[in-house]
């Protein structure tokens, strides 16, 4: 069986963070291992407090995943502060990770700084570098560029300089334009579009950390770069048609109906 780690934040409510990547991970067939960066009190209305893990203990986990099983693919998320990006950078760099998808969490949907602002900087420096694939939403890729993002266009652009700054793929996705939700990719070569109709729900709490964590779950498959994203953005269009009105806010994609459409036994 494939191995994917996710590195990232606990979300209390289950729907973004670690929990939505083990979700994500375990629909895909993969066996699905974590180390918590950040333990978040949040729920469908927003985040309320975080508690930052120590470098040490962050350093801990990953040295002791790796030198005892093989780790086909990684997904970061929510990395919080200096210290923590630099000791996975460093962790990561020991162990030759392959397959590392980085999904640059700065901002949660309720306006929340999951990453600290003057971290920012250690992020471009330290993980974009290391990363096979970045997938950053609209408002990271103006953060990570200065640049202005208001078409696809403009997307483009965008990936194109981020790809400057060391990731081998970027993908740029369009969740928060207003028009269709277009997710563009840019390999260093060519740009590709990944297009699906916009749904019309409030419920889109942990779609970014779903996207990451099923590409990152395809590449342990042994899928390329583009068939990762496009079955990615399938799984993740499927997860937001099918989203779960849970609580009072903005509620979670639904991992489970993927799967058990798959097994033959959909109860909804
Ligand atoms: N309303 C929608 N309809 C269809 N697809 C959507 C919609 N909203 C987001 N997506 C898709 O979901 C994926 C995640 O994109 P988004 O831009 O929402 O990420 P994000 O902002 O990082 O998410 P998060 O808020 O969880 O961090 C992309 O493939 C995007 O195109
Ligand atoms: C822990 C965590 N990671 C990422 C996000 C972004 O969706 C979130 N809301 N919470």
């Amino acid at each position: 069986m494939k191995k994917v780690l996710t590195i990232a934040g606990s979300d209390s409510s289950g729907g973004a963070g670690i929990q939505a990547d083990l979700k994500t991970f375990s629909a895909h067939g993969v066996f699905g291992m974590s180390v918590i960066t950040a333990v978040t009190a949040q729920n469908t209305q927003g985040v309320f407090a975080v508690q930052d893990i120590s470098k040490d203990i962050i350093a801990k986990q990953i040295e002791v995943i790796f030198e005892d099983i093989d780790v086909d693919a990684v997904k970061i998320g929510m990395v919080s502060q200096i210290d923590t990006i630099n000791t996975i950078a460093e962790e990561l760099k020991k162990y030759n990770a392959k397959n590392i998808v980085l999904d640059p969490v700065m901002i949660s949907k309720s306006g929340f700084d999951l990453l600290r602002p003057e971290a920012k900087d250690a992020l471009i420096k330290n993980l974009l570098p290391i990363a096979t694939i970045i997938t950053p939403n609209i408002h990271e890729a103006r953060a990570i560029t200065g640049m202005e993002i208001k078409n696809i266009n403009d997307m483009e652009m965008a990936a194109k300089a981020i790809f400057e700054m060391g990731p081998k793929n970027v993908l740029v996705k369009g969740g928060h334009l207003e028009e269709d939700a277009t997710d563009v990719l840019f390999d260093g070569y060519e740009i590709n579009h990944f297009k699906s109709h916009r749904i019309n729900t409030k419920n889109t709490h942990g779609t970014g950390c779903t996207l990451s964590s099923a590409i990152a779950s395809n590449l342990a498959l042994g899928y390329s770069i583009f068939e990762a994203v496009e079955r990615a953005k399938e799984y993740i269009t499927v997860a937001i048609e099918h989203s779960l009105s849970i609580g009072k806010g903005v509620g979670p994609t639904n991992h489970f109906y993927t799967l058990y459409k798959k097994a033959g036994v959909l109860n909804e």
